[in-house]
């Protein structure tokens, strides 16, 4: 395996690979790899013979007062991972690699970027699509793969590919959980053992919104105030959102017919975390 910060290098190596007749698939991340991770670069090797991971926790994308200075960083636990899943290239840049001068050029997809995270993470999105846009640029991949964790982050990354006509494949897979149902993220290194057991709430407050609508509810508020309520048995639970939206344009439903996304954020203690289902009615 190959590790490079250097885009030129990056380049040659895509560029030689493409000539090889090689499909090339990208796992862009910030690092701090986990399972998530590794399912996501385990899909990439089921489709592409050369896959890079990109390491880089993205400045742009993060707000003033967010955790972008304590973001962790095990760069060579990460290395080691992406070698052990078979990796052909790491590509770590540094900050001024990726920003060498003040960023002038924005990509930024409206609409959809403006419901449930944007609204408390303003610039976000246009931080992640620029970012991906550069990846995209640099790497050159014909398939890119993100989790359906950050299901707006999917869905806004989908929407840029699409409007801009970018010649890529997106594969989205399915969230990655422990046994009892978190969501692994990296952010739940964050919290101290008390808070990773509270943070169990989260997956079944969203099994009891699965439950009430394949049981027949269509009225969203009433199966947002029955997540709210189940969340709300963790008083240090400070719910940020709990959403019921279309899964294309992340609108506000209120009558549950078909497939419906249910999103949520919180803060537990230092860490916010964000967790989604999707669930069909099976009404059209
Ligand atoms: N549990 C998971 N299952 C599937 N994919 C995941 C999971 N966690 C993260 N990913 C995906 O991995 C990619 C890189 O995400 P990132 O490096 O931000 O990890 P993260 O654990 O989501 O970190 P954070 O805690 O900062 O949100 C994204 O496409 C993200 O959706
Ligand atoms: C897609 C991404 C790597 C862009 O920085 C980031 O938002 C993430 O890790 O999900
Ligand atoms: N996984 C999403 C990246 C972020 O929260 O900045």
């Amino acid at each position: 395996m190959q590790v490079t910060g250097k885009i030129d290098e990056i380049r040659q190596w895509t560029a030689q690979a493409r000539a090889e007749g090689k499909h090339i698939g990208l796992v862009p991340t910030m690092g701090a790899l986990h399972a998530g991770h590794v399912a996501l670069i385990e899909a990439a090797r089921r489709r592409c013979e050369f896959v890079v991971v990109s390491l880089f926790v993205n400045p742009t994308q993060f707000g003033p007062g967010e955790d972008f200075d304590n973001y962790p960083r095990p760069f060579k636990q990460d290395i080691a991972i992406c070698e052990r899943h078979g990796a052909a290239v790491v590509f770590a840049p540094s900050p001024s690699e990726m920003y060498p001068r003040e960023n002038l050029t924005w990509v930024s997809v409206s609409g959809i970027t403006e419901h449930l995270c944007g609204r408390s993470r303003p610039n976000h999105f246009r931080g992640v699509t620029t970012v991906c846009t550069k990846l995209f640029n640099i790497v050159g991949p014909d398939v890119a793969f993100f989790g359906q964790k950050d299901a707006q982050q999917a869905a806004v990354i989908r929407r840029m590919v699409a409007d801009l006509n970018m010649p890529l494949e997106i594969v989205v897979c399915p969230t990655v959980r422990q046994g009892d149902g978190l969501a692994v993220s990296s952010r739940n290194q964050y919290l101290s053992e008390r808070q990773r057991e509270d943070a169990t709430v989260i997956y079944r407050a969203l099994q009891e919104g699965r439950q009430m609508i394949e049981s027949g509810a269509t009225d969203a508020r009433q199966v947002r105030a029955r997540i709210e309520a189940v969340m709300g048995r963790v008083p240090a639970m400070q719910i940020e959102y709990v959403s019921l939206v279309d899964p294309e344009t992340l609108e506000d439903v209120e009558r549950i017919t078909g497939a419906v996304l249910i999103a949520v954020a919180a803060r537990l203690g230092p860490a916010r975390l964000i967790d989604n289902i999707m669930v069909d009615s099976g009404k059209t």
